[in-house]
């Protein structure tokens, strides 16, 4: 089955204020007007949410968003609901992130302390509010060195999927996005070799197929992040699982996001 390729750009804590966010989403769109067949998602930080909206309306550039809280409305400090991004014009949330969920829970030194605790059983109550309020999840996965020098990458990315699906019924299923990223991966300039990249994207569409069967697993997409860049994007996405890419610093500069998304 022939599936759009899907490009999403995770700004994280960056171009946060509105000269920046705005600049950079104003250049995504122009170095993109051209493209057709790709689906290209910007994922700003909440404070700019309106202001890319604004930058990309009219353009075929999607607005995502880097998390979302499962409940709808109430007394939870700091939280920012699906129903909050959808109304913001969000259509793609980013759930589980390496950089949200814990690890181990193992202390971290107060000066590398990036992770907030997610587990499987938050990330499946985030994904099923995000389908709930219409929008798409782009859920993410991938293990650690320490697991993969183990051997347990497998394991690890297939129970992430399992454990994110709880409750997920087949009706919804097909429209889900995956970000296999290992977390050796990101940030560290050190790409996943294509190959294994492939064959990991193949076991969380595996997976997908074990709990929902071969039409939702040959429907979701899966992509790959962790440091690709405009140097390796051509052959990464040039494999048969992997059918796009989660952009994190590549996604910063307008040039070499549109260079991954003309690779595509
Ligand atoms: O969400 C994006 C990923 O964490 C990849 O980040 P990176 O491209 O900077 O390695």
């Amino acid at each position: 089955m022939a599936r759009t390729p899907i490009i999403a750009g995770n700004w994280k804590m960056n171009k946060g204020t509105a000269a920046e966010a705005s600049a950079l989403a104003q250049e995504v769109v122009a170095a993109v007007a051209e493209k057709s067949g790709v689906t290209v998602i910007v994922c700003p930080p909440y404070t700019v949410l309106h202001t890319v909206r604004g930058a990309v309306e009219g353009s075929t550039v999607k607005l995502g968003a880097q998390d979302a809280f499962w409940k709808t409305t109430g007394a939870y400090t700091s939280q920012v609901s699906a129903e909050m991004l959808k109304d913001a014009g969000v259509g793609y949330v980013i759930l589980g992130h390496s950089e949200t969920r814990g690890r181990f829970g193992v202390p971290e030194p107060e000066e590398t302390i990036k992770h907030y605790g997610e587990t499987d059983a938050t990330v499946n109550l985030k994904v099923k509010a995000v389908i709930a309020a219409g929008l798409v999840p782009i859920i993410c996965i991938g293990e650690t060195l320490d697991e993969r020098e183990a051997g347990k990458t497998d394991l690890v990315v297939s129970s992430q999927v399992a454990g994110a699906l709880t409750g997920v019924t087949t009706e919804q299923a097909p429209k889900l996005v995956f970000a296999y990223e290992p977390v050796w991966a990101i940030g560290t300039g050190k790409v996943c070799d294509p190959t294994e990249a492939n064959r990991v994207c193949g076991i969380v569409r595996q997976t997908v197929r074990s709990l929902y069967g071969v039409e939702v697993a040959d429907s979701v997409r899966v992509q790959y992040g962790g440091s690709m860049k405009p140097d390796n994007a051509a052959e990464l996405l040039s494999q048969p699982h992997i059918d796009g890419g989660l952009i994190g610093g590549a996604a910063l500069k307008a040039a070499d996001f549109a260079a991954i998304i003309n690779a595509a």
